[in-house]
């Protein structure tokens, strides 16, 4: 079986996008607006941070999942592409955090 990825979780999301509300989740939130999605995405942020400050890895994966989901619904939202994020990520593969922190501060 192929490993369920972030752009598989993208297009499902964007194919409930503009189904209706009473079926879908995902359309529910995303016809509530962007800051709702985004409230939630803070909400299951904190629960995973204390999820891991309590050492309770099946809740971990559990909170880091719904993170994960109301991430995309927040990009979706925002009309913010994965892709973007991804291309984001890979353009900072070119150097380490450490070197990118230290620069920030000579700025
Ligand atoms: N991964 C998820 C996912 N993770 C979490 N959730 C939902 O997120 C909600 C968060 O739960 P809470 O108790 O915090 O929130 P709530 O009280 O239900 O909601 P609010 O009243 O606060 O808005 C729950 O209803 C979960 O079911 C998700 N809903 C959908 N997905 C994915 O999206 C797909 C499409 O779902 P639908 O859009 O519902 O068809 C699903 O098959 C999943 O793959």
């Amino acid at each position: 079986m192929t490993k369920f990825s972030l752009d598989d979780l993208a297009a499902l999301v964007d194919s409930r996008a503009g189904t209706p509300p009473e079926t879908s989740y995902t359309a529910k939130l995303l016809s509530e607006g962007p800051a709702k999605a985004a409230k939630k995405l803070g909400e299951e942020a904190v629960e995973a941070a204390i999820a891991a400050v309590q050492g309770d890895r099946k809740a971990l994966v559990s909170e880091a999942a719904d993170v994960l989901y109301h991430l995309v619904v927040t990009l979706k939202a925002a009309g913010v592409p994965l892709d973007d994020v991804m291309s984001e990520l890979g353009r900072r593969t070119a150097q380490s955090g450490l070197a990118e922190k230290a620069a920030r501060r000579h700025t």
